[in-house]
């Protein structure tokens, strides 16, 4: 962890509706003061949030008409594949009027899509170097990924850019952007969301591997999902009971 830095590992039998709680309760609580910055990740992750975070975001203050909802990475892929994470579900199904939304602009190569989505972030963060949300929502994959960083990925080193290309992802579609760690570093709070057995042995690994503080981390380790250390928000563990099911600290059983 970071000095300073927060950390809590909370396992709940269904994470879906504990999760969309605290989103809630995270843009009520933002929205006092303006808006509510949340970035979303895809995968599994989307799918919770698809079936439980309109219900519980209806009312206000919590409402998204006062959220500005961006995606932390995207597969380059038309809107209407299933694979999209800008295309999935979730947005129809927010209660309208539904959030400013933030998506990488289809039909780009990778380099103009990120350079695109990146002005897109700078002009919706003015005068941040780096654009700090209110809450970022991400999965891990089995190898360790968040977003699209990659395990042994020379994006991982990347400090300049805020969105970055990749057209090499070892899990498919190979085309993506992704936010970079300097971006998720810089959030007020981070949320990991991971269920089921597949994701038990990763879990164990970032949250229970300690940084290598003493050296310049290489470029296998530590996992990306565990070089989101944010410098000064909180970060989170939302894990059902299978993928926690390695794990051998206290954790929580709430999440508010
Ligand atoms: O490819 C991706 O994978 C991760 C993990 O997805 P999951 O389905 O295993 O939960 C996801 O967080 C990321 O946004 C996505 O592009």
């Amino acid at each position: 962890m970071a000095p300073g830095a927060a950390r809590r590992v909370s396992v709940l039998p269904e994470p879906g509706p504990g999760l969309a709680r605290f989103v809630a309760e995270r843009a009520a609580a933002a929205v006092g003061g303006g808006r509510f910055a949340l970035g979303v990740s895809g995968g599994s992750l989307v799918e919770l949030l698809t079936l439980h975070l309109p219900p519980a975001v209806g009312s206000c203050p919590a409402a998204p008409a006062r959220w500005l909802l961006a995606f932390c990475d995207e597969r380059l892929v038309p809107p209407e594949h299933p694979d999209s994470t800008a295309g999935a579900r979730l947005l129809p199904r927010l209660p309208g009027p539904g959030p400013r939304v933030l998506a990488p602009s289809p039909g780009l190569s990778p380099a103009a899509a990120a350079a695109d989505y990146a002005a897109k972030l700078r002009q919706a963060f003015p005068g941040e170097d780096v654009p700090v949300f209110d809450l970022l929502l991400l999965g891990v994959g089995p190898d360790g990924h968040t977003c699209s960083l990659f395990p042994g990925h020379r994006l991982l080193q990347e400090q300049e850019t805020i969105v970055a290309a990749i057209t090499d992802s070892p899990k498919p579609p190979p085309e993506r952007i992704t936010f970079t760690l300097p971006v998720l570093n810089a959030a007020k709070a981070v949320v990991f969301v991971a269920t089921g057995k597949g994701k038990a042995a990763v879990v164990k690994v970032c949250i229970q591997t300690p940084p290598p503080i003493h050296r310049k981390p290489s470029l296998e380790n530590p996992l990306p999902a565990a070089r989101v250390q944010p410098h000064s928000g909180q970060l989170y563990w939302i894990l059902d009971e299978a993928a926690a099911k390695e794990l051998t600290i206290p954790v929580e059983n709430s999440i508010l």
